[in-house]
């Protein structure tokens, strides 16, 4: 599918989606509880392939109104039946591998063709560690992936450069094992609110980790737990977000979104960064409701360390800047569902803007965007990034539009209803 986008101006409220990352956490670990209801999922293409894969561990899971009903297995995944299929989803690729080695059995776990390309060997590599037969079917760290249960606590360490998931993966499985484990990150941690957000699902399930940072980052991971996640409210996604206040800042547009509660989701940096390249921004944190009017921006420098999933969206606002700006810090966007670093500099290319890309970051001097056909590249964060583009420079068409079924189905609607030109065909 493609939208045409025309050059737009908008004007209202939206109530942002749920949060992607905070529902794949909830439904792992209340999946891994005994019983427990997840408020507002995000029902997307890729939480339903985590609902489905701990399904296949051996979880109830019941949708009602806007709730999962969610009946655990209490700490004791049993062996699929079948292959795991987590489609496009990295997120439950990673964590499903470390669910899998908490089996009797083997489990095989694969995905679309962007999934069978990303990295998972420094979580075999760790998992072999900690006594478990974890490995590629190609001998390429990517999936199929064949994961024969056994986990046993150990002290090990991770590169932490590649991605925290599999950081997540671990913490998430090691408290079930009966012997303690000591987890040091080699290297700096990138991605690490992630890492944040699971310890604090984590927490509230009742678990205990301990983490140690002196010269390194060590979490220590007591054995033998339960986790007993009950009633969870999942809070509103600041990733899906970025593209709607973004949206009002290259249009000199005025927008509200709401549910948009104070968490540990590290793309909350969005608003500061929005401050900075000039737009005017407001946040209640008690009434959750951000507000920007665009006001012309100014280029800035922008660390994607933490934060890897706002690259397309602050490319798409360095475009539309006055000045060059910087995004350093970014090698790992480019073990995404694609090389966003790649698909964003050749794609505001097209567009005529000046990107100079490098192995870790993009310098981008913005400048007058003119409409293009653009490749969405199959990759959700990329599609909704160009098409905010698309409402400044017009005449724009972009497709493989069906990907923002993996984190934001109503994102075209939505936009739509509020003044965004968006023709799907
Ligand atoms: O754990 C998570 O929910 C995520 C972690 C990040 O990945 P990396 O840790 O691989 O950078 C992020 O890009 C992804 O969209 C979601
Ligand atoms: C990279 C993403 O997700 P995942 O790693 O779960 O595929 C994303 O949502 O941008």
């Amino acid at each position: 599918m493609k939208v045409a986008v025309n050059i737009s101006k908008i004007d209202g409220e939206l109530y942002a989606p749920s949060s992607k990352s905070y529902t794949h956490r909830a439904i792992t670990v209340a999946s891994l509880s005994d019983e427990c209801v997840v408020h507002r999922p995000l029902i997307s293409a890729d939480t339903l392939a985590t609902i489905r894969a701990c399904e296949a561990f051996g979880a109830g899971i019941e949708r009602k109104d806007d709730r999962l009903i969610i009946n655990g297995i209490k700490g004791k995944p049993a062996v699929p039946e079948n292959v795991i299929d987590v489609a496009n989803s990295g997120t439950t690729l990673r964590f499903m591998t470390a669910v899998a080695a908490l089996t009797d059995g083997v489990t095989v776990l694969t995905g679309d063709s962007s999934i069978r390309t990303r990295p998972n060997q420094p979580l075999l590599d760790v998992l072999g560690r900690l006594g478990v037969e974890a490995f590629s079917t190609r001998d390429n760290g990517c999936a199929p992936l064949v994961v024969r249960g056994g986990l046993k606590g150990a002290i090990t360490t991770i590169d932490g450069s590649i991605s925290s998931q599999f950081i997540s993966a671990l913490l998430i499985a090691c408290p079930l094992t009966t012997k303690s484990t000591t987890l040091s990150i080699k290297g700096e941690m990138k991605s690490r609110p992630y890492v944040d957000v699971t310890t604090e699902i984590l927490e509230a399930a009742g678990c205990e980790i301990l983490l140690e940072e002196t010269n390194n980052i060590k979490f220590i991971i007591p054995a033998n737990q339960k986790y007993n996640l009950k009633d969870y409210k999942v809070p509103g996604d600041f990733s899906s977000a970025s593209y709607i206040l973004a949206a009002a800042a290259v249009t000199g547009s005025t927008v509200a979104v709401k549910n948009m509660f104070p968490s540990k989701q590290g793309d909350i940096v969005i608003i500061e960064v929005l401050k900075r390249m000039g737009a005017d921004v407001s946040w209640d944190k008690v009434k959750g409701i951000i507000r920007v009017t665009g006001n012309g921006l100014k280029g800035t420098t922008f660390d994607a360390g933490a934060t890897p999933d706002l690259v397309p969206t602050i490319a798409v606002l360095a475009a539309c800047a006055d000045g060059v700006t910087v995004i350093e810090n970014a090698e790992h966007v480019r073990y995404k569902e694609t090389d966003r670093l790649h698909a964003m500099a050749l794609e505001l290319t097209k567009m005529g803007i000046t990107v100079k890309e490098e192995p870790d970051q993009l310098t981008i001097t913005g400048g007058a965007l003119r409409g293009a056909n653009l490749h969405g590249w199959h990759d959700h964060r990329i599609v909704m990034a160009l098409s905010i583009a698309g409402m400044v420079a017009g005449d724009t068409t972009i497709d493989t539009i069906e990907s923002v079924e993996i984190s934001y189905p109503n994102f075209f609607e939505e936009m739509q209803s509020i003044g965004a030109d968006f023709k799907i065909f």
